[in-house]
């Protein structure tokens, strides 16, 4: 990866690093339609222009098999659409891991965040020792059994943590659970009973928007760069756009007021780009439906930008 200087920053990602782009139409693990739609929205709002002007070439595009609306969601009645959810996974987790054997940075597109299962299978198949980045207003750390909306967009990290019944194990492919040491939140602000709960038990580090207020995001990213970098293989950063504050990106399904501001988020990715320890990103919850004039998607593309380099000057 360049730095902010445009110098090449060492192993993890140099500018002649392909980028892989794996596009997952998938909406069903969400709360409301129109996620699938975000990959398209994404491009058609210049995302493979801006990943050509930064230098990157293509590795792939590809487009992963989702299953469309089922008329009844399948799976425990509190659970729905698990058997697409595991179907989809195990289709990500294997053009991740396809991308990292290349040496390729995986870019995923969702989609809701169930994505992020199959994402994680498909980096934990390649590292054993990964650091996650999850910038998100959810924890996303819901079970089954705890699970008071029964969509599995809420339960993506309970999945790596190994920490729910369906789980990476269930997943082809997959490597082991991620450790929660190795996790790390930022922007949390609507947080279910059981996963403040947890977050307590596992000892997760979770930076929310109180945090940010208090010690400001350039504080809170080098935390989190440390938490998620140091010891191990790369950092992982899953970016659900409803980290943001909604007013900035209105086109998400569980939009939460108090979010990031524009700044803060460009901000965090920018400082990523420069410590060179990002080795992949997914961007979800993008969903053209609830969007404003193509704002939200317009608003992720920048945001892959400067995580993958771009600097103002
Ligand atoms: N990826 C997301 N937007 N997740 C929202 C989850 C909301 C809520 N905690 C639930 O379990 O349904
Ligand atoms: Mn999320
Ligand atoms: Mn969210």
């Amino acid at each position: 990866m360049r730095n902010v200087s445009g110098q090449d920053t060492g192993h993890v990602k140099t500018q002649q690093q392909e980028v892989a782009l794996i596009k997952v139409p998938f909406g069903l693990a969400g709360a409301r339609n129109g996620a699938e739609l975000g990959p398209d929205e994404l491009i058609t709002a210049g995302l493979k222009r801006e990943i050509a002007s930064l230098g990157f070439p293509l590795n792939r595009e590809v487009r992963v098999d989702c299953p469309a609306q089922s008329a009844t969601p399948l799976g425990r009645k509190t659970v729905k659409y698990l058997n697409e959810v595991q179907q989809v996974s195990e289709h990500v987790c294997q053009e991740v891991a396809s991308a990292l054997e290349e040496g390729a940075f995986p870019v995923v597109l969702g989609g809701d965040h169930s994505v992020a299962i199959g994402t994680l299978a498909g980096l934990t198949a390649h590292y054993n020792n990964l650091g996650v980045i999850w910038f998100d207003a959810h924890a996303d750390l819901n079970t089954e059994e705890h699970s008071l909306t029964g969509n599995m967009h809420g339960m993506s990290v309970a999945a790596f943590l190994g920490h729910s019944t369906f789980n990476l194990s269930q997943i082809k492919g997959a490597g082991s659970f991620v450790h929660p040491s190795n996790l790390v939140y930022i922007g949390l602000r609507d947080v279910d009973d059981y996963e403040k709960e947890q977050i307590r038990a596992l000892g997760i580090r979770a930076f929310t928007m109180h945090d940010i207020d208090r010690m400001g995001m350039q504080h809170v990213i080098d935390q989190a760069m440390v938490i998620a970098g140091d010891g191990t293989e790369g950092i992982h950063v899953s970016f659900d756009m409803d980290c943001l504050d909604p007013r900035e990106a209105p086109g998400v399904g569980t939009p939460v007021p108090g979010g990031l501001s524009y700044r803060e988020a460009h901000f965090a990715m920018e400082c990523l780009a420069a410590n060179n320890r990002v080795v992949s990103m997914e961007l979800v919850e993008v969903n053209p439906l609830l969007d404003q004039n193509r704002h939200t998607a317009r608003l992720g593309v920048g945001l892959i930008a400067s995580l993958l380099g771009k600097s103002i000057l």
